[in-house]
């Protein structure tokens, strides 16, 4: 069912020149969804985000947010907001200012927009930091004030570019939880490029899997992590194997892959490397056709039956774990 809130892509197109930069992609995006859009570099994520946001012109197709195009319109009466990359914040403006900024180019009174600016301060935990400077601020409070000046507009839509990027490790993980509770909160849509697939599998209801200018797979975040769809999808995702089969290429998880004895296997091979990881232990081996396969196993199952490097090994696999991957 559609909502009215729900963002239509629409054989949304991007050209720079002879560059396809976004390929004819279609897609509906449902109103309350937290949806990353994923894909390695130069595929095209940021090209179509930025014209969601309305600050890159569309070369052809259409946006339609509930039902309205809004192709062409400008960016701040579309119903949507964007946080950048770098933040953007304005160095010379005190946190409240750079919140309150939009309401002051729309000609706000100065205590309403106070008020506003000081209600999303409190929502993004930032209140005690209103008459700072933005270098006064660490990263990740600097990234709470450009969330609150992006969700000062009441937009319908949360455009997100990179937003944990500039983060480190420890922050990034902490602040990921904080955009997945805030969303969650606002209940509104949020759209976040990125192109790391733990960030994706972490924060996202859907997945958007672009490469090459075309969206190579969109789905429910399980799904398409259970069940890629091409060869590409299951390598970007990661933690499959793509292995090739007379009968076609087929994804397997490598937490699904059993070590067993060669006779007993669809897969026999010699284990090239091992590697403990904690929780599990990586077993990769050599198969027919000099392909690498690689088995997760928990550290439990490895240290029952421990294993050398130059061992025979068979892999196998329960017939659902296999998918057939197209193209
Ligand atoms: N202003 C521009 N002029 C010309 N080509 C561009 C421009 N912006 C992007 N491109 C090209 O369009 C393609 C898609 O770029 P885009 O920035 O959308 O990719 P991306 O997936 O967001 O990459 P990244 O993760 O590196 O930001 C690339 O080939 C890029 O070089």
């Amino acid at each position: 069912m559609r909502s009215e809130l729900d963002l239509e892509l629409v054989t949304l197109t991007k050209r720079y020149g002879d560059t396809v930069a976004v390929d004819a992609i279609n897609h509906l995006f449902h109103a309350g969804t937290y949806a990353c859009l994923l894909g390695p570099s130069g595929c095209g994520k940021s090209s179509t985000l930025r014209m969601l946001a309305g600050h890159e012109a569309v070369s052809d197709g259409a946006i339609l947010l509930g039902g309205r195009d809004i192709s062409s319109m400008p960016p701040a009466k579309r119903g949507t907001a964007m946080m950048f990359q770098s933040y953007a914040l304005f160095p010379h403006l005190s946190v409240i200012e750079n919140v309150a900024f939009s309401l002051r180019m729309k000609g706000v009174d100065a205590a309403k927009r106070r008020s506003r600016a000081g209600e999303m301060l409190e929502l993004v935990d930032m209140t005690g930091f209103a008459e700072r400077l933005p270098a006064q601020l660490s990263g990740g409070q600097q990234q709470r004030v450009a969330l609150a000046r992006a969700l000062i507009t009441e937009p319908q839509v949360l455009l997100l570019d990179e937003p944990l990027s500039a983060l480190d490790p420890f922050l990034r993980i902490r602040m990921r939880a904080e955009l997945r509770k805030l969303q969650r909160e606002l209940g509104i849509t949020f759209i976040h490029v990125t192109h790391g697939q733990d960030e994706a599998l972490a924060l996202a209801d859907e997945i958007v899997v672009m490469n090459n200018a075309v969206i190579e797979q969109a789905g429910p975040t399980r799904e398409v992590f259970d069940a890629p769809a091409t060869a590409f999808v299951a390598r970007f995702i990661g933690a499959h194997n793509v292995i090739a089969l007379p009968e076609g290429p087929i994804a397997v998880r490598s937490d699904a892959l059993r070590v067993t004895t060669p006779d007993a296997a669809r897969l026999a091979g010699r284990i090239t490397a091992i590697e403990y990881q904690g929780t599990h232990v990586s077993l990769t081996a050599a198969v027919a056709g000099e392909q690498e396969v690689t088995a997760l196993l928990t550290d439990r199952d490895f240290f029952g039956a421990p294993k050398d490097v130059g061992e025979a090994v068979g892999l196998d696999w329960d017939g659902q774990d296999a998918h057939a991957l197209r193209g």
